[in-house]
């Protein structure tokens, strides 16, 4: 075939480069707008990404310049690589000339497009992961604020589709889906650079390709028929072979992460077990987790055997294939050895190129769970949203309830109709048996519970605490723990170690900022403690105590509502509790009764002195 003029090949591949840049840009858009519209990856793709893409939407051009800069530098390599293949075949046929002249001025050439090539990899690397990085800070800020927003994450438990493990979706799918979509896609091995491939040199096949005679019949260019034909058989057996490969692959996850989940239990329920000592029957659980991950293991092995030993058959015999098929042209010397070189080399291209579709099958099927994992969550936050609240509104200086009704998830009554009215110093204690909704109703109050209706009135905002059993402790600093939900840095040493001191863990007063694991580290009477110092700094309006001080003996919990009685005289007080000790420190008792009756009135002992 005709060489290149090197003279004037930089205007034709600049004029090259332009024409499939546009080309594939069109392609590109019409093949998107199409699956976006017919295929449900496409539709789930266009939700996750598309407010983000979308030229001129709310991140401007930028993301659009990145994909186009991206669609760009894709077709720069693949020309590189046919321009190439061309001084290849220069260069072995000035080898077989015994031309040295040609073979020193084409190694020259060869140095300036190979610097230029590595030049192009390495600024579309950089380019590439420049998009994905960029891609998961948007998707993580949308899907965390989506989950955090109407606290979906919370209200999601009782809404009727619940997803699994939030967190690995935001985590662990995020990056997968951003990883994922890019190489396959725009990636220097994805379905662009595929394509392009494919057809740039399956002109060059063509052009090198002659008439082969096959039992009588000739076929002209041979070469490039039979290279798609052999491609696309081996194609068909391999995903034979391999396509059980998906599902093991996938069974292998599942398998692994829950023999971890059963890892974890242990390391978090360590005492417990410990106590009970019961190792050994953890230990033939986790073995049991074990095997089947090692017996799923095996059965990918097995399969793999035969499936990498196709593939490798495959791709030996492809080196060779090519060079068979041009040897009766070249020793009858209608082509040079550059020629054969070439030939094998876009065959190798085509080759590849075919197989993109090939090798993709199963990253495609995992892009697949992906894509229903992620939208998963985004429907799951949605439905939590739609879930029915209480009318909660704002009141600063009391607490008002009208027809509130409380239910259980299978629609049971709780608390019938109540009406409740608190005032400033007001203090309440509900009472009744264990299960008959005391914490439901205190979550009404706080909006958290979807199957309750009426209407609430009381301090919102930071205004309102309320004080579970076992208070939040955060990761992080004591401070963090301390301040929470104000960020750390609002309160200061003296305070600090001040309020400490005031709930009996002045011991702690130099320990601040140490970062331990103190949801751990503290006993559960401790944390308690560090729950009422949180309200002392907090100073709100109104407190819900829901059993805050169960794990601390009578004489500290005296001390602590003591001292919350002194430090907030017209705090709002309602605590939930089942000891009589309790009703020193309030002056109304609300009674739950089971099946929704309630009675309220005043305590019959005498409460205890403020201060
Ligand atoms: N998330 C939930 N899903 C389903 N049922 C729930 C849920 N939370 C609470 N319940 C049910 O609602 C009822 C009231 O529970 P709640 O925790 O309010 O009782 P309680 O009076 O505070 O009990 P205790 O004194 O033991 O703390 C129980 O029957 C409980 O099983």
């Amino acid at each position: 075939m005709d060489g290149i003029d090197w003279g004037t090949e930089w205007l034709s591949s600049l004029i090259w480069i332009v024409g499939f840049f546009v080309g594939t840009v069109v392609v590109v858009v019409i093949v998107g707008a199409i699956v976006a519209r017919t295929t449900t990856w496409g539709r789930q793709v266009t939700r996750l990404v598309g407010p983000w893409l979308r030229p001129g939407g709310e991140h401007g051009w930028r993301p659009t310049l990145f994909v186009l800069g991206l669609l760009l530098l894709v077709v720069v390599s693949v020309r590189l690589n046919v321009l190439l293949s061309y001084n290849g075949n220069a260069l072995y046929t000035a080898l077989q000339d015994l031309d040295a002249a040609t073979f020193w001025r084409t190694l020259g050439i060869f140095a300036l497009l190979a610097t230029i090539y590595v030049v192009i990899a390495l600024v579309a690397y950089y380019v590439g992961q420049a998009f994905v990085i960029r891609l998961r800070e948007w998707l993580n800020e949308r899907l965390l604020g989506d989950w955090l927003g109407g606290r979906a994450y919370h209200r999601s438990r009782f809404a009727p589709t619940q997803v699994d493990n939030p967190d690995q979706r935001i985590q662990e799918d995020i990056t997968s889906f951003a990883t994922t979509s890019y190489s396959l896609s725009v990636g220097s091995s994805g379905a662009v650079n595929a394509v392009l491939s494919v057809v740039s040199f399956t002109y060059v096949l063509w052009e090198l390709s002659g008439p082969l005679s096959i039992l009588g019949v000739e076929i002209p260019r041979a070469m490039t028929f039979l290279a798609f034909l052999y491609v696309i058989v081996a194609t068909v057996i391999a995903f034979r072979i391999g396509k059980p490969l998906i599902r093991l692959n996938f069974l292998n996850e599942g398998l692994g992460a829950t023999y971890r989940y059963g890892l974890v239990r242990v390391r978090d329920n360590a005492e417990n077990i410990a106590f009970l000592r019961g190792e050994p029957l953890e230990k033939r659980s986790l073995d049991g987790r074990f095997a089947a991950v090692i017996a799923n293991y095996w059965r990918i092995v097995r399969r793999t055997l035969g499936f990498q030993g196709f593939n490798l058959a495959v791709s030996q015999v492809a080196v060779v294939f090519p060079i068979l098929i041009q040897a009766p042209r070249f020793f009858a010397q209608t082509i040079t050895l550059g020629d054969v070189q070439q030939t094998a080399t876009a065959f190798g291209q085509v080759h590849d190129g075919l197989s993109f579709f090939r090798n993709a099958y199963d990253q495609f099927a995992a892009y697949r769970a992906v894509l229903d994992r992620l939208t998963g969550l985004l429907d799951a936050d949605a439905e939590a949203r739609r879930l029915p609240e209480v009318d909660v509104a704002d009141r600063a200086d009391g607490v008002a309830v009208r027809d509130l009704t409380v239910r259980r998830p299978d629609g049971e009554v709780l608390v019938s109709d109540l009406d409740l009215d608190l005032g400033k110093g007001d203090s309440l204690l509900v009472t009744g048996r264990s299960g008959y909704g005391k914490t439901t109703l205190l979550r009404s109050l706080a909006d958290l519970w979807p199957f309750a209706e009426g209407d609430v009135a009381r301090p919102l905002g930071p205004r309102a605490v309320f004080l579970s059993q076992q208070p939040y402790v955060p990761l992080g600093t004591l401070r963090t723990a301390l301040a929470y939900p104000q960020a750390p840095e609002e309160v200061d040493d003296e305070r600090a170690a001040e309020v400490l001191r005031s709930v009996a863990l002045g011991q702690l007063a130099d320990r601040l900022d140490d970062e331990r694991v103190w949801w751990r580290e503290l006993s559960p009477g401790e944390q308690q403690r560090l729950g009422f110092g949180r309200l002392l700094l907090a100073r709100p309006d109104v407190v819900f105590l829901d059993e805050a001080t169960a794990a601390l003996d009578e004489g500290l919990e005296h001390e602590l509502y003591t001292l919350l009685r002194r430090e907030l005289p017209e705090l709002i007080l309602v605590s939930v509790g089942h000891r009589t000790s309790l009703e020193a420190f309030h002056d109304t008792r609300l009674e739950l009764q089971g099946d929704g009756r309630w009675d309220l009135g005043p305590v019959a002992v005498e409460p205890a002195p403020s201060g």
